[in-house]
């Protein structure tokens, strides 16, 4: 038992109060985006009613008290990340933003002709993409880790990957895609052992287990505040401060500048070197009140409930004749890939759809990943600290609608 109050975390999530369809809600659409406890709200009411004004520079209370609930809020992001010192925590949209961020800054530096960048066959496109167009841009050399057919890297093929052109390691921390959990402290110790950095892609992983980036001793960590209960809009690139302070800047502009001439322009110091123009403040200000929500419930807790749950979801839905669960790693956490027969996935989540079940079908922007398996598409129920087993006996109750229908 995990100690979690499942009905009492309901309660504190307004909009999972709702009927859809005349049915009543079952959100199992947390990997895509998550929803927002009354605290987080509450944050964003009290800062646009309280304490709206720009930040940094600012000589009025206002923007003392702005900028003092900026700052706070990224203290509480160093924590959460148990990061050594809050300016290793620069704030970005979400994770796109930050893995754009660290290839165009930190790869347009180190990554050059004939060059290589090391991903692995479970990314994201948002831990792709970026890296395509920097090795484009700098005539270097896009190499992956190969995929397993239990959704597992291979990582006897990592040595061999990991060559003396390697620049940077991107991978990501759980497969949106499968639930695949990647034992990235492993491949971070067998990078450094070969010089090699590595970035990981925490957006999945943020919401289902304690992250301690020195522990793992990454040299990047992304996330996404909108997974995490927090803000859409909002999200965090946390970089070990040596390699922020040997990085150009990303965009330019007001506050990531300590003085400017025609001639020159003097930078500013980490993080704000990389916080160009007016930040989103209440965002952060929402993401830190996410992370005071989730922490007063205890991340073990949240941790253990989402475990039993996955366990509970994997063994229903394989009991559906027709099903397929893609993906079967030894550890794996938050979402359930499946496939029925020859059904298209889109019509699975229609059906559900209108039982008021709310899931996400297609690529999951992992399309490598399909291709893997042999797939276009997949339908994938996520879960949450709000899901309970009865959300997960709607989702079988209404694939069974779903057999009859195309029976
Ligand atoms: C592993 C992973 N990396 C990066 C991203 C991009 O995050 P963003 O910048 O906040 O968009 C996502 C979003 N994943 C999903 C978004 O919608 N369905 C998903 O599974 C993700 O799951």
């Amino acid at each position: 038992q995990h100690g979690l109050d499942v009905a009492r975390v309901r309660a504190d999530f307004p909009i999972l109060l709702q009927e859809v369809r005349g049915r009543p809600l079952v959100y199992l659409d947390s990997a895509a985006s998550a929803q927002k406890p009354q605290a987080v709200i509450d944050a964003l009411v009290r800062f646009y009613t309280h304490d709206n004004a720009n930040v940094h520079r600012g000589v009025h209370l206002l923007s003392e008290r702005a900028t003092e609930a900026f700052e706070d809020a990224r203290e509480k992001v160093r924590r959460f990340l148990k990061a050594r010192e809050s300016k290793e925590i620069v704030f970005v949209r979400g994770t796109t933003e930050a893995i754009n961020l660290v290839a165009q800054t930190f790869g347009r530096k180190h990554v050059g002709p004939g060059d290589e960048v090391l991903i692995t066959g479970l990314e994201h496109h948002a831990n792709i993409v970026p890296w395509q167009l920097l090795c484009e841009q700098q005539g270097a050399t896009l190499k992956s880790v190969p995929v397993n057919e239990h959704g597992e890297l291979v990582l006897e093929a990592l040595d061999a990957l990991l060559t003396p052109r390697t620049r940077i390691l991107a991978l990501t921390h759980v497969s949106n895609a499968l639930g695949t959990v990647v034992p990235v402290k492993e491949l971070i110790r067998r990078a450094h052992a070969k010089g090699v950095p590595v970035l990981v892609d925490g957006a999945q992983a943020v919401t289902h287990f304690p992250v301690d980036v020195q522990d793992l001793d990454c040299d990047f960590y992304a996330f996404s505040g909108h997974k995490l209960f927090g803000p859409m809009g909002i999200g965090v690139l946390y970089g070990k401060k040596e390699l922020l302070e040997a990085m150009p800047p990303y965009q330019g502009g007001g506050d990531m500048i300590l003085s400017v001439t025609l001639e020159k322009t003097v930078y500013n110091r980490i993080p704000y070197r990389f916080e160009a123009g007016t930040p989103d403040v209440a965002g952060a200000v929402g993401l830190g009140a996410a992370i005071d929500y989730l922490e007063a419930l205890g991340l073990e807790a949240i941790a253990a409930h989402d475990r039993e749950l996955l366990a509970y979801a994997e063994e229903a839905l394989g009991a559906v004749p027709g099903i397929r669960i893609l993906g079967r790693a030894k550890e794996r956490s938050g979402v359930v890939s499946f496939v029925m027969q020859d059904i298209h996935p889109h019509d699975i989540g229609t059906i559900l759809d209108r039982e008021g079940v709310a899931i996400r079908t297609g690529h999951h922007c992992a399309q490598p990943l399909m291709k893997c398996f042999g797939v276009a598409a997949t339908a994938r129920a996520s879960l949450a600290l709000y899901n309970t087993r009865e959300d997960v006996d709607a989702l079988v109750r209404g694939l069974h609608k779903v057999r009859e229908v195309f029976a």
